[in-house]
């Protein structure tokens, strides 16, 4: 109520602070004819102040002061608020609205009384550890964590060390010898791949400080304090798109810098009891498999590689045989096939937990699988907007289990078209789902002991199957594609673990109206 009245931004606005409840909100309205009490015009916008990146004293240059109303005025004093504003397709920008006034103590009061509310805002990062892969995706990280991220975090205070890698698993290796409690999160700056490298070292060296064996498959892993954020500069970049809605540089940094939490499961992987991996987007086994192991022969071609793979891969048809154990997940919210996305906001989704009279059944399917894919969440990316599994929730402590028999290949390419429209993706007689705690799957053809496929590879790739051109060529083993790195065995025991890690994110929000946006 104090400052109302007392600054004019631009031509239109006042700003006006008042509690909503809990919230303190900032408000500008038209300025004239300034009303006793204002109410919401097309010219009002709202900005709740967990969304205000930064306040500061603005100077006020000679043009402001000899122009216009200024000049027959006493000496103004001004201030400019940057905040969070949203753009089109789950877009974030940093915007700035000024507000002048000509007591000189009043805008500092409204300065202080700002920063006195940013201070209290206490999930926000101050000192972050950054790590850049500048070979991933279009090999822009550098640039875009320079040019794009770097001005913002300046704004808003965040200081950061930054570890440009040299080779692959650099920042996995670095976070189990570097002093992390004097950050308050780690941001990788790349693809899905430097993503789970931050991951397995953050998860490991948590697992390591507190004493739990990762090669025990049946081990309680500990929850990571430190907060991942990701800024993506990579290729598929899908667990930046699933998480915040989009692959945009900068909306990610504006989550990072105003504090978003987003809980999320992590599944482990275990083969003989000996830890292979974690997995927190798409584990999967034959296409995607295949797709990624062609790929990465590919690397220099840049993005292209995995269409020219995934074409490829497509053509090839090729079938594995096996068996598929798994324990659904009965404490769960929802079902994979349910029409309404889940992935909005973080909270846990679970019913109550088993009962001693109620018992675990694994259910085991056994057959011929063109695909098996486990998505934690729902693997939207630019080529799959909806994702692999539209409703798999992120943090509900189950994975959603896709089956894709062996089928001719006009079917398997409605199923793959499927992957990038609105339609149900599982309505199909070949395609089975079920949300799952745990599974495991077992080729009917051992791995070879060494996990060394390189000549299998050699043999299946670059021969399109004109014995069998309408249905499947059965080869022996496929690699499981994990989160975009490669798994070597074949047999794998899998495990969700409830909300294991937190992202700099938020969820996907529910889309504005275009007024909203405009
Ligand atoms: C008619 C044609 C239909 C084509 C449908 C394509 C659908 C693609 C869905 C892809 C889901 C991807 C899930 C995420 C995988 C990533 O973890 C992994 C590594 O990413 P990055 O490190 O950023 O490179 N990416 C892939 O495995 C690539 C799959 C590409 C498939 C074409
Ligand atoms: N400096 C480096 N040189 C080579 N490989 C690296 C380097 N830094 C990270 N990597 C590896 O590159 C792989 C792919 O990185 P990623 O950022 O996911 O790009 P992309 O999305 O293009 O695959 C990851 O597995 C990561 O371990
Ligand atoms: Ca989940």
């Amino acid at each position: 109520e104090w400052a109302r009245g007392a600054f004019a931004s631009g031509k239109r606005s006042l700003l006006i602070f008042h509690r909503q409840e809990s919230e303190w909100e900032l408000e500008p309205f038209p300025a004239r004819p300034c009303p006793a009490t204002p109410s919401p015009s097309p010219n009002t916008c709202s900005v709740p102040v967990s969304e205000i990146i930064t306040v500061e004293e603005t100077e006020i240059d000679e043009k402001h002061y000899h122009s216009g109303k200024w000049q027959k005025m006493a000496k103004p004093y001004a201030f400019t608020v940057y905040y969070v504003k949203r753009a089109r397709r789950h877009r974030w920008r940093c915007s700035h609205v000024t507000f002048w006034c000509t007591e000189e103590g009043l805008c500092n009061q409204w300065i202080q009384t700002l920063k006195e509310l940013l201070e209290k805002l206490t999930c926000r990062p101050k000192h972050l550890l950054v790590y850049i892969n500048p070979f991933g995706g279009k090999r822009q990280g550098k640039r875009i964590y320079e040019q794009k991220v770097v001005p913002l975090f300046n704004l808003a205070s965040i200081t950061a060390d930054v570890i440009v890698t040299e080779h692959a698993n650099h920042a996995k290796d670095s976070l189990f010898e570097i002093n992390i409690e004097k950050y308050d999160g780690v941001v990788c700056v790349g693809g899905d791949g430097m993503f789970s490298e931050v991951l397995h070292g953050l998860i490991g060296r948590t697992q390591r400080d507190c004493g739990v064996d990762q090669n025990n498959p049946k081990a309680s892993l500990v929850q990571c304090n430190l907060r991942i954020g990701i800024i993506p500069a990579g290729s598929t970049d899908c667990v930046c798109y699933a998480t915040v809605g989009v692959n945009d540089p900068v909306t990610s940094a504006l989550h990072i810098i105003i504090g978003d939490s987003l809980a999320m499961d992590v599944s482990s992987v275990h083969h003989n009891n000996t830890f292979l991996k974690y997995s927190v987007s798409l584990l999967g086994y034959g296409f995607y498999g295949d797709i990624l192991r062609d790929s990465e022969k590919k690397r220099w071609m840049g993005l292209i590689r995995y269409d020219l793979s995934g074409f490829k891969t497509f053509l090839s048809h090729h079938c594995y045989e096996g068996t598929v154990a798994f324990l659904p997940a009965q404490h769960t919210v929802g079902s994979p096939r349910d029409k309404k996305s889940s992935f909005h906001g973080a909270e846990c989704r679970q019913k109550k937990r088993l009962g001693s009279e109620e018992v675990e059944e694994w259910k085991v399917i056994q057959g011929k699988f063109l695909a098996i894919n486990a998505a934690n969440m729902s693997c939207a990316c630019p080529r799959s907007p909806k994702g692999l599994s539209p409703a798999a929730h992120l943090a509900d402590g189950s994975s959603d289990l896709i089956l894709v028999r062996k089928c001719s290949r006009l079917n398997f390419l409605r199923y793959l078209i499927r992957h990038t429209n609105q339609d149900d993706q599982f309505d199909f007689a070949f395609v089975e789902v079920y949300r799952v705690r745990k599974f495991q799957f077992t080729s009917k053809h051992v791995d070879d002991e060494d996990g060394d496929l390189k000549d299998l590879g050699k043999k299946r790739f670059g021969q399109i199957c004109s014995d069998h051109p309408a249905c499947c060529c059965s080869l022996p083993n496929s690699t499981w594609n994990c989160d975009g790195e490669i798994l070597n065995n074949s047999a794998i025991e899998v495990r969700v673990h409830c909300q294991l890690l937190q992202l700099f994110a938020r969820g996907i929000e529910e889309t504005p109206t275009q007024e909203a946006l405009s």
